[in-house]
């Protein structure tokens, strides 16, 4: 079921296999594998009630599985981001005492996760008074402080509009790319994450389908389980696959003009955002590389 095409090499941090999990009469997920791999963005995604935080939870070792396995490597660091935390968010908490509400952590490393998310500006703030995109990166602050090998998001852009759920994904990778950890990212949103994230596994109670972003989003399963959102999904990446290269090395454009080389601000592409470069994917011996590879159940 695992595919394994543009996934980076690395070691498996955790790896579900035929994972099942049964709680008051009734699987709520059955049949998972998946593998969070270091350096690795994994997203899942699925309706409600599609079993995403109990697979998180069961990759976490918080929830154990009634049938299949869970494996984790040994000593693993994980940091997570519950969808609900039952803090009294009424009560007056600074974003420092936050930080330590689970384990102290020195000031060095509040000052370097507070400098990582983004947010040392608002270390003495009070986490009632904090936006929706600074309460998501004090979370975000929080899982990292530990120092983690495998870090656990669930729903990390609740409350965060389009624009602050770009820079939060962009910052996601960039936690991914200084600290070398592997991520399993739960995600409502489709375009958005699918541009965000390495594999995609789609959840429906059990593995939908899984595989690169590109293939997920265009394979038959992804689409009769989203619909209409599904569709809108793929026009993000046709709409990127806005040029052509020709045989002699010029470029055409979706605009029909042809110049000799692209560039990403020649004022030929157009662009969701400014973090979604993903215009044109190179395959491997220098094809273009095309949606298919995605995995049905
Ligand atoms: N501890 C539990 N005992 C019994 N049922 C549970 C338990 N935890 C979750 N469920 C049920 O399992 C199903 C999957 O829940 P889960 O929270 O994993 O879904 P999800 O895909 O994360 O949903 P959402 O997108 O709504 O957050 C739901 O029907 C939920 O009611």
């Amino acid at each position: 079921m695992l595919t394994t095409t543009t996934r980076p090499a690395g070691e498996d941090l955790v790896r579900l296999t035929g994972a099942g999990v049964y709680r008051d009469g009734r699987w709520l997920v059955r049949g998972v594998d998946l593998a969070v791999r270091r350096g690795e963005i994994v997203t899942l995604i699925g309706p409600n009630g599609s079993g995403k935080s109990t697979t998180a939870k069961t990759a976490l070792g918080i929830v154990t599985p009634n049938e299949g396995k869970a494996e984790r490597c040994p000593g693993l660091a994980v940091g997570y981001v519950p969808q609900k935390l039952s803090i009294d968010w009424t009560l007056p908490l600074t974003v420092e005492r936050f930080l330590s509400l689970t384990g102290r952590i020195s000031s060095r490393d509040t000052d370097r996760v507070l400098e990582a998310t983004g947010i040392p500006h608002l270390r003495r703030a009070e986490m009632r008074n904090l936006s929706g995109g600074e309460f998501q990166r004090a979370l975000l602050a929080r899982a990292m402080a530990r120092k983690p090998d495998l870090l656990v998001l669930d729903e990390p852009v609740q409350g965060v509009d389009f624009s602050g759920e770009v820079a939060l994904y962009d910052l996601i990778r960039r936690i991914r790319d200084d600290i070398g950890c592997g991520i399993l990212l739960i995600s409502h949103d489709l375009h958005v994450v699918m541009a965000a994230t390495d594999h995609v596994v789609c959840l429906n109670g059990h593995v939908c389908c899984q595989g690169a972003p590109t293939a997920v989003a265009s394979s038959e399963a992804y689409k009769q389980l989203f619909g209409a959102r599904a569709d809108a999904t793929l026009a993000v990446y046709e709409h990127n696959h806005d040029h052509t290269h020709l045989e002699d090395g010029r470029v055409l454009h979706a605009d029909g003009s042809i110049t000799t080389h692209c560039h990403p601000d020649d004022g030929h592409h157009h662009h969701d955002h400014d973090h979604h470069h993903h215009d044109h994917d190179h395959g491997a011996g220098g094809a273009a590389a095309s949606p298919a590879g995605g995995r049905h159940a």
